[in-house]
């Protein structure tokens, strides 16, 4: 069988590293065979009902705890447990060396033990994923959607039979119907906008106090990215969008799986007057440069009152938009 894993690797040769990652990947998608023999030598990311496991760096940093399939194996035997749960593994991606990776949630099993085994913590994902770095925070984030998914599409929403997956746990199908489900993401479009001067910013009572963001709102069904942006604009600060360009996109898990799609935009400072929809937003207003850059240079403390303005942190993508504003105009983020 490893002529089967060595083989998929060698036909997905070709100029490009990546090209050829991406070929392998997907060949393990398509054919449970192969994906079977590469999750006997893979990196694993476990998990504790949907918790990821956190190793802290002798620095005081955290990373994921550095398992391969074998520690899994010896894991899963210690605590008790047959081997037969490393088949609930989903694929994730793969390493520069074309190592698969896979993520596997152990919640039936004691988190104590599993954690002694291991040397590491299940940590809240809300939690971990600031703690880890933007390198890997992305991945976990990505895996921890991905088993959530699974534990939540068992059934076809059409026949209400069980639904079944494929090795590589990218698709489930109903047993009666054939309906093939993928895992998805919800579309959003997120919006810096600014008259020229300024930019908008606002915030939801459920935000932390004094946190400031971008505009953000999700895509109806059937709506472009545009038509979404200019909507939600219209819709929570009563202005009229003159045009906008697209910066970047970011899978966010927090509360679902959203795909943050972001853009700067600009309203004719002639239309600047805000007239906040404050069911939809506790408030938003204009931000000077100087008020953004003393924000993104000092952000708050965990000790004491929060600053008169907080920025979302360095993962979330309306941060990227921030910097990427001040940059546009001029000012400097050390
Ligand atoms: N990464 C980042 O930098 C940021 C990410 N975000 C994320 O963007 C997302 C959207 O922001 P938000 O301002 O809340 O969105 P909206 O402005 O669209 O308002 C939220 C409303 O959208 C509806 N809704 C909820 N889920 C969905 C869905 N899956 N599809 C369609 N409509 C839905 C609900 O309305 P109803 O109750 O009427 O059904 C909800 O009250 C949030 O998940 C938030 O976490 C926001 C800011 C920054
Ligand atoms: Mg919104």
């Amino acid at each position: 069988m490893l002529r089967v894993l060595q083989t998929a690797r060698l036909s997905t040769r070709c100029s490009s590293s990546f090209v050829s990652r991406m070929r392998f990947l997907n060949g393990l998608k398509q054919n449970d065979d192969v994906c079977s023999v590469a999750l006997q030598d893979a990196r694993m990311f476990l998990f504790h009902r949907l918790s990821p496991l956190l190793q802290r760096n002798p620095q005081g940093t955290f990373r994921t705890a550095e398992l391969r399939t074998s520690d899994v194996q010896s894991l899963l035997e210690n605590i008790g447990s047959d081997r037969t749960l490393l088949q609930e593994s989903v694929l994730i991606g793969c390493t520069g060396q074309n190592q698969a990776q896979f993520c596997l949630d152990i919640g039936s099993l004691d988190q104590a033990a599993a954690e002694k085994v291991c040397g590491g913590t299940f940590v809240d994902l809300r939690k971990s994923f600031f703690l880890l770095s933007r390198r890997e925070a992305p991945l976990v984030a990505k895996a921890q959607a991905l088993l959530r998914w699974h534990q939540t599409s068992g059934f076809c929403s059409a026949t209400g039979q069980p639904t079944h997956r494929n090795q590589a746990g990218s698709q489930r199908t109903c047993s009666s119907s054939g309906i093939i489900y993928y895992p998805k993401m919800s579309p959003v479009v997120i919006v810096l906008v600014s008259d020229g001067k300024r930019c908008l910013l606002g915030r939801q009572a459920s935000f932390p106090r004094g946190m400031y963001s971008a505009l953000a709102g999700f895509c109806d069904m059937g709506e472009t990215l545009e038509e979404t942006l200019i909507r939600e604009v219209a819709e929570e600060v009563g202005l009229e969008v003159q045009s906008f360009s697209f910066s970047s996109s970011q899978h966010w898990p927090f509360p679902q799986s959203s795909f943050m799609m972001a853009c700067h935009a600009s309203v004719s400072p002639a239309h600047s007057q805000l007239c906040v929809d404050h069911s939809e937003l506790e408030d938003a207003r204009w931000f000077s440069q100087q008020e953004v850059l003393a924000a993104l240079q000092s952000p708050p403390s965990h000790r004491g009152d929060p600053p008169a303005l907080w920025l979302p942190p360095k993962h979330a993508v309306a941060h990227r938009l921030i910097t990427e504003w001040t940059q546009e105009t001029g000012g400097v983020v050390e």
